[in-house]
């Protein structure tokens, strides 16, 4: 009988979980502990470097069987909780519940978090400002269709910075409440969602009609009330709203990815594998960008990323959103830094934070 072999192998696992459970407790105390320390001198609870190094090195020392990935998704569950005994931050990010900003919060900070779901982009910022939520989750882009306009519009204004990156797969699923597409008469979506799996829909619905709704979370609420609606959206959603999956990995893209930021007042400490993120602009005229990023090159610091946004005077200026290897106060990116900020017209240090792995 099999069960006559089982028994003896869970009790083998009944007693590490048990183990596992006094370890957990004893760690949890710990962080109680370094709670009581940073309450003393008003430090912040939430430590993204520290949280990247734990996480990087759990996935260097990890021996296998468990992947990689799967042993960080643990630990960065164990950390979160840990945090909570410290602190419960509150993070607000675009909501409703079930959009790809939600997994990405919970992606950076793990579940024992208080999600505050906001209605805008704006509405994010906006939350983080005034305070009402510690932290704020907002979309920098996507890899298939650019930059999020609003949101590097708004980091050039604010007085938050950025003190992390998550880069989270996008998968899209389309999703019905009976699972088929009878009876299917629109196929509801965000904007972005229905470009990322226009060839889909071109070759497999082209007859039926498309609508662009506020977030793919609200396509799959829409379709949970009407048997005409089929709704694009991450499978989350779709079990929130207790959809059937008509076709999964519907997105042209099979490596789509979202990138979204972590805005904050925290200034984030070097963790040894960081990026820096600033933005800039240049008088018009001949040269001006290439001479603007010569101090990169003379330093021996790398930039991972270049984008241009029209400054809104009318006048052809630009503003440079540039991501730098490094942090601000590694030396070299520091010296950089320091002769950008000589030839800029505008200048701003967006933030210096742990590369999302
Ligand atoms: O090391 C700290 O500063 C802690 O508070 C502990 C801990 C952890 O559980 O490992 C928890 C929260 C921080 O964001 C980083 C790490």
């Amino acid at each position: 009988m099999s069960e006559d072999k089982l028994k003896p192998l869970r009790e083998r696992i009944d007693a590490i979980d048990r183990q596992m459970l006094d370890l957990l407790n004893q760690r949890a105390r710990i962080a109680q502990e370094v709670g009581h320390v940073k309450a003393e001198t008003n430090a912040p609870v939430f430590r993204p470097e520290r949280e990247a190094q734990v996480l990087r090195s759990v996935a260097e020392r990890n021996p296998g069987p468990l992947h990689a990935n799967d042993v960080q998704t643990i630990f960065r569950e164990i950390m979160s909780a840990c945090r909570a005994l410290e602190k419960r931050v509150t993070v607000a990010y675009l909501g409703p519940v079930g959009t790809f900003s939600e997994q990405a919060v919970y992606q950076q900070f793990g579940r024992a978090i208080e999600g505050m779901p906001c209605t805008s982009i704006d509405d994010v910022f906006r939350a983080a400002e005034a305070g009402t939520a510690d932290f704020g989750v907002v979309p920098i882009e996507n890899s298939s269709e650019g930059v999020i306009n609003r949101t590097l519009d708004l980091l050039l204004q604010t007085t938050l910075i950025i003190s992390g990156e998550i880069g989270l797969p996008v998968h899209h699923s389309l999703m019905t409440k009976s699972g088929t597409m009878d009876g299917v008469q629109r196929i509801c979506a965000h904007s972005q969602a229905l470009a990322q799996c226009q060839r889909w829909l071109n070759q497999h619905c082209p007859k039926i009609e498309r609508q662009a709704v506020t977030s793919n979370a609200e396509a799959a609420r829409m379709a949970s009330s009407d048997p005409g609606i089929a709704a694009i959206a991450s499978d989350i959603a779709g079990q929130e709203y207790n959809l059937q999956i008509v076709q999964a990995h519907i997105q042209d893209d099979p490596h789509n990815r979202t990138r979204f930021a972590v805005i904050g007042n925290l200034h984030t400490a070097p963790s040894g594998k960081d990026q820096t993120s600033i933005v800039l602009s240049v008088p018009n005229k001949a040269g001006a960008v290439y001479n603007l990023l010569a101090p990169l090159a003379k330093h021996g610091v790398s930039m991972s990323r270049f984008e241009s946004r029209p400054a809104r005077t009318g006048t052809w200026e630009y503003y440079f959103y540039v991501d730098i290897e490094g942090h601000a106060l590694d030396e070299k990116v520091a010296k950089a830094l320091s002769e950008l900020k000589e030839n800029a017209a505008y200048f701003k240090v967006l933030g210096s934070y742990p590369l999302s792995s």
